[in-house]
């Protein structure tokens, strides 16, 4: 699909459409724009006033900006992804969906330090994923972030005990081994088993514990170093519901609690349900996300809101969903106009070429 060039989500997301009216102003192939009603004064006033917002990224966790991921495989090349950008806030607890192949795991294993973008900036917790070397890479991997995969098997060891699993990256960070160390080492894994409620399976292997316990212990060993970001690819993929919501309560726990961002790759349809946002990929692009916002009214009664954005990247791009231009018969070419307070699209209704 083409992406007309500027919408604001409002507007995608089926909000009022305002009356502006004028001549165009012509606006690439695709965009026929007006914008007399605000006048060009107003907008260098408005330009002006944004002039010292933040620097892309800058108040973020993690800033994805046009991440390329093309991989070749057979002489073929695959773009995973087609110039990605995502601002995660620190303190977030975000749901990364999209089908299959849009590619989920492949910003997953960037964020990861894993594998790194053929172009574009990405960056997390202030480290430049494109720009570190082995030894900072091995650095960033240990304690900037930390992972829980699907497969348990990857996550823990299975000759090691519960505690000794969330140990073990406290001790391959480096430091030289002493009684004092350990102790405090020992304490850390307690409490973070503690915090996610099965400190009591603190001395079994990961074969004496259930498909959910092991993954709290992963939780565990994830935080072990206190890192900035805990990455979740699939974390509740071989579980069943009870035991997936139990999950998502331990990542809660991980966010709110010890102050980890936590991104969540996942198939799982009642994950919106679970975090505030959930992010869409398609295509290797962010395409839209979906906030909720729980209020508690003066009786104390809570009442949840859901509503769905469509991403507007760097370039002023938006993906329309497929459905709002099917319903106006939008193809092609759309009128843009500038309202005061919104951009309205109105499809071509000069036939033809419009020539
Ligand atoms: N190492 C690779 N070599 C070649 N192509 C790859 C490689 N890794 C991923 N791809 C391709 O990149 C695209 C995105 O894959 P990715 O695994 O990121 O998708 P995904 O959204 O995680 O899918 P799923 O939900 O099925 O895991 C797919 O077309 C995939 O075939």
């Amino acid at each position: 699909m083409t992406a007309p060039e500027q919408e604001t989500p409002d507007q995608a997301a089926g909000g009022t459409t305002g009356g502006s009216t004028g001549g165009s102003t012509g606006g690439g192939t695709a965009a026929a724009v007006r914008r007399e009603d605000v006048g060009l004064d107003e907008l260098r006033r408005r330009a002006e006033a944004k002039r010292d917002k933040a620097v892309y990224g800058q108040d973020s966790v993690i800033a994805c900006d046009q991440v390329v991921r093309i991989f070749t495989a057979d002489r073929v090349e695959v773009q995973a992804l087609q110039g990605l950008d995502l601002l995660v806030r620190k303190g977030d607890l975000i749901a990364l969906v999209g089908a299959s192949g849009s590619g989920k795991s492949t910003l997953l294993n960037i964020l990861a330090g894993l594998d790194t973008p053929t172009a574009g900036t990405a960056t997390v917790a202030g480290c430049d994923l494109l720009g570190m070397n082995a030894k900072e890479r091995l650095r960033y991997r240990r304690e900037v972030v930390g992972f829980v995969w699907q497969q348990t098997a990857r996550n823990l060891m299975p000759f090691l005990t519960a505690a000794q699993n969330v140990t073990l990256p406290m001790q391959l960070s480096g430091e030289r081994w002493s009684a004092g160390r350990a102790a405090r080492r020992s304490a850390r894994a307690h409490e973070l088993l503690d915090a996610l409620g099965i400190d009591h399976l603190a001395g079994r292997r990961p074969a004496q514990l259930s498909g959910g316990e092991q993954q709290r212990v992963a939780i565990a060993v994830a935080m072990a170093n206190n890192p900035s970001v805990v990455l979740a690819d699939e974390p509740t993929g071989e579980l069943d519901s009870e035991t997936a919501s139990s999950i998502f309560d331990a990542f809660r726990t991980v966010n709110r609690e010890l102050g980890a961002t936590v991104v969540i790759v996942t198939h799982d349809p009642m994950v919106a349900g679970e975090v505030r946002r959930t992010v869409a990929i398609r295509d290797g692009r962010t395409s839209s996300e979906v906030l909720r916002e729980t209020l508690t009214d003066e009786h104390g009664r809570e009442s949840t809101t859901e509503r769905e954005y469509v991403m507007l990247d760097r370039t002023g791009r938006v993906q329309l969903p497929r459905e709002f231009l099917a319903a106006l018969g939008m193809e092609h070419r759309v009128a843009v106009d500038l309202a005061e307070d919104h951009i309205a699209l109105r499809a071509d209704d000069r036939g033809g070429d419009g020539s």
